[in-house]
């Protein structure tokens, strides 16, 4: 099939290795699930779109990522949700915000040690086109 094609499938094998990964971490634990709506009634109130490493998972299967930018740009909306509904300078807060930054530069580092920088401008090239 396509050499596009072929590039596409070696970025999800890729991204759901990490992704795997980030899930595995014990200390990402309360980020691998939706949150639940029944704990936390007003959570939709606050959080418009909610993010999680299941449905990141899920969405790499759906080929809904070219490229690792997009892959990171949903593990950057994971944080960015934990640091707005977790905004309090109590011990819980501070602790979910820590490990919200933590699941960030895993990400990111993750990324940077085992992706190819041509074969990001590669999927990049593919994204822009489409
Ligand atoms: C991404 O997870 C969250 O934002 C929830 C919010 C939450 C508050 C009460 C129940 O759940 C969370 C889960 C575990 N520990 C802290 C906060």
């Amino acid at each position: 099939i396509s050499q596009e094609e072929n590039t596409l499938r070696e970025l999800r094998i890729f991204l759901r290795d990490i992704c795997a990964k980030l899930a595995r971490n014990k200390q990402f634990f309360m980020f691998t699930k939706p949150v639940d709506i029944e704990e936390v009634p007003d959570y939709l109130e606050i959080i418009k779109e909610p993010m999680d490493l299941e449905t990141v998972m899920s969405k790499i299967d759906k080929h809904c990522y070219i490229c690792a930018r997009d892959f990171l740009d949903d593990i950057d909306l994971i944080v960015r949700n934990a640091l707005e509904y977790n905004p309090d300078k109590s011990a819980e807060d501070k602790h979910i915000r820590h490990r919200a930054c933590s699941l960030r530069d895993k990400a990111y580092a993750f990324i940077k040690a085992e992706m190819d920088s041509d074969f990001e401008d590669t999927c990049r090239d593919i994204r822009d086109k489409r």
